[in-house]
């Protein structure tokens, strides 16, 4: 009996992990992306292409597989949460081998990490409301280990005072739960195409992520212009319309004169793409 129940654990392990590089390749070939590697080329990258995208997701599956083993059936505790941050900082480390030093997945790795860590906590079967609560409690815990970096991140949250990536965590994904799940299942009601609808879904995300990437690369005139456009693109009836497509084009051409790219906005996604995909009723293998 024992043995069955590893065997379970392992399959779903593997099932977990299987999920979130997957997601992680559908984020990056979608296309047209404003700013962002996508099927099209680079966006506003010199040093990412989609290769290097899919090599990096790739690479990723040994730590996501690691994350959902150790976190199997465990509480949200602080050994957890230590366990989690070396397993999510080798990932780091895998992640600028497999690409000779780009970083192409860092903030995919802190939200899709603890969403598969959440997964694997609850055994598989949680809503997702429950997915995002139990990866915000884990995420919230101190990990004495990590080390003290003043990361770009960092850096744009001081500066223009506003929420990052950490923050997005352990407030339980409000970017994903409120915004892009939502526009998500909407877009789909209304006879988008999948990747109309998950396109829809980014653009939810930009309407009013404060990206630090954006931030970054191209300041608050970046930011202000990756909101406002996107929200342009959802008035207009979004992606499945011609309105949307011209509002879209709009703002792919103002995001690379800018020379912004929402990459948190793109982690976002994936993190949303997994959280359908786990919650949804046809994932019946739990
Ligand atoms: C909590 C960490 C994510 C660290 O966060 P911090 O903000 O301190 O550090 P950054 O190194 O800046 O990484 C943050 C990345 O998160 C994404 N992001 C940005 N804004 C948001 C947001 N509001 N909400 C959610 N996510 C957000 C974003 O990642 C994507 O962009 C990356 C490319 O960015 P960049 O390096 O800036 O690239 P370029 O613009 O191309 O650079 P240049 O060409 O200009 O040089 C790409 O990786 C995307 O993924 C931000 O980059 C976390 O790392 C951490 O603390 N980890 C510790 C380990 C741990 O505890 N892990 C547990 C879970 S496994
Ligand atoms: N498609 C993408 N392009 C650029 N940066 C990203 N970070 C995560 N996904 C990305």
């Amino acid at each position: 009996m024992k043995l069955l129940s590893q065997t379970h654990a392992e399959a779903q392990a593997s099932h977990l992990a299987t999920i979130a590089r997957d997601c992680l390749i559908d984020e990056a070939r979608l296309s047209p992306k404003p700013g962002l590697v996508d099927s099209r080329g680079n966006g506003a990258h010199r040093d990412l292409t989609l290769a290097l995208m899919e090599r990096s997701a790739h690479s990723l599956m040994p730590t996501f597989l690691a994350l959902a083993r150790h976190s199997w059936l465990r509480p949200a505790d602080i050994a957890l949460r230590e366990t989690v941050g070396r397993l999510g900082r080798d990932g780091e480390q895998q992640m600028m081998a497999a690409t000779g030093g780009v970083n192409t997945h860092r903030g995919a790795i802190w939200a899709l990490g603890l969403l598969v860590s959440a997964a694997a906590m609850q055994g598989g079967t949680a809503t997702a409301d429950t997915l995002a609560r139990t990866a915000a409690a884990l995420a919230s815990l101190p990990d004495s280990h990590a080390p003290r970096v003043f990361s770009k991140g960092l850096k744009a949250t001081h500066r223009y005072q506003v929420p990052g990536a950490r923050e997005e965590v352990q407030q339980a994904f409000p970017h994903v739960m409120k915004l892009a799940l939502p526009q998500l299942l909407i877009s789909r009601a209304v006879g988008a195409s999948e990747s109309e609808a998950r396109l829809d879904a980014l653009m939810a995300i930009m309407t009013s992520l404060s990206d630090t990437c954006v931030l970054s690369r191209a300041g608050m005139t970046g930011l202000d212009a990756m909101q406002q456009g996107a929200r342009a693109v959802l008035l207009a009836g979004g992606c499945r319309t011609a309105a949307g497509q011209r509002a879209l084009q709009q703002l792919d051409r103002r995001m690379l004169a800018l020379n912004a790219s929402p990459g948190g906005a793109a982690d976002l996604l994936a993190a949303t793409l997994f959280i359908d995909r786990v919650c949804s009723p046809e994932h019946s293998y739990f």
